[in-house]
């Protein structure tokens, strides 16, 4: 469905954009319909860019975004675009920012509606909205009709999910779409992407938090500067990582059932296994080897 294919991002940077920031280096990565991939790295590791470029809203500086074959750069026109918006959508962190206050919040279905739907009943319409309002577990009463600053942060990144339910979409880009909800939050918003995975969407999940990816993911991809340092099944990440960084990242998630004695007697007895990683030909390129099926390990760029 969705293919990267060694994708570089360069920001023009400084004064006078004189410098350069390679954000994004020589990433290929694939999402096929139904999985959930996380895109795991700390701040900086260049994860919302790879999410941006995949929502067409950057170009990459090289390298070919498809998908279902087709180069999204090459996508021109309204109607194209259109057609492309139609079956990928994004979702990101702040859901207060995505709406206008001096608007009612559910004023974004209806700029779907004209945008998409023109010819819809209003009878027809109101179905749909109260479907897709269903579908991510909001009561229609409690929230239509009402200001954003009368909604939760997680009622309203909610909306903004039934937002792309309203539009079938294939793949949905969720940019850090939980790090600002509270923790009984959190979990609801966790399990409805639960859901709409079942419904057969695919889910790029951008988050600096490796347990999220842990918990939401068939596939986990661990960027380190701008590169792919490991990417597999994520239970084989996460059970086996290989890179030094993930093994790095890995160790520093807080185990609060475990003591650290307890975990310091489990690492002497099973030291994990050091790969030999050779080095990279040059900075711009940051070849994989796969190390088991499916389980890829970057060449360690230092
Ligand atoms: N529009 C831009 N212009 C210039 N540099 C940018 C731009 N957007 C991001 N960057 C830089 O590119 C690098 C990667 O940023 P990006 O936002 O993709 O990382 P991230 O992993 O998503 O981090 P965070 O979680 O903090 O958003 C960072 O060094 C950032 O400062």
């Amino acid at each position: 469905m969705l293919e990267l294919s060694h994708v570089h991002k360069v920001y023009r940077v400084g004064a006078f954009g004189g410098g350069r920031l390679r954000a994004v280096r020589d990433v290929s990565l694939k999402v096929e319909s139904g999985e959930v991939v996380s895109l795991i790295g700390e701040s900086g590791s260049g994860k919302s860019t790879l999410g941006k470029m995949v929502l067409g809203l950057f170009k990459p500086t090289s390298g070919v975004i498809s998908f279902d074959g087709t180069d999204i750069t090459t996508i021109r026109g309204h109607a194209a675009r259109k057609a492309y918006y139609r079956r990928v959508q994004g979702v990101f962190q702040d859901p207060f920012s995505s709406f206008n206050p001096i608007f009612k919040a559910d004023r974004v279905f209806e700029m779907i509606r004209s945008s998409y739907f023109p010819g819809t009943s209003d009878a027809d319409w109101r179905e749909r909205v109260l479907k897709a309002v269903g579908t991510v577990r909001l009561d229609p009463e409690n929230v239509l009709g009402k200001y954003p600053h009368q909604l939760s942060g997680g009622q309203l990144q909610r909306l903004l999910i039934a937002r792309a339910l309203l539009l079938d979409v294939d793949l949905l880009v969720a940019d850090e779409v939980i790090s600002m909800l509270d923790a009984s939050t959190r979990i609801d918003v966790l399990n409805l992407l639960a859901d709409l995975k079942e419904r057969g969407m695919a889910i790029l999940f951008v988050t600096h938090d490796l347990s999220l990816g842990n918990y939401v993911s068939d596939r986990s991809v661990i960027l380190r500067k701008g590169a792919i340092a490991e990417m597999g099944p994520t239970a084989r990440v996460f059970e086996n990582p290989l890179h030094p960084y993930s093994r790095h990242l890995l160790s520093c998630v807080p185990q609060l059932h475990r003591t650290w004695a307890e975990v310091d007697a489990e690492m002497k007895a099973n030291p994990p296994e050091d790969i030999d990683l050779p080095v990279a030909p040059d900075e711009e390129s940051a070849p994989l080897l796969e190390a088991e099926k499916g389980h890829f390990v970057g060449i360690d760029q230092g």
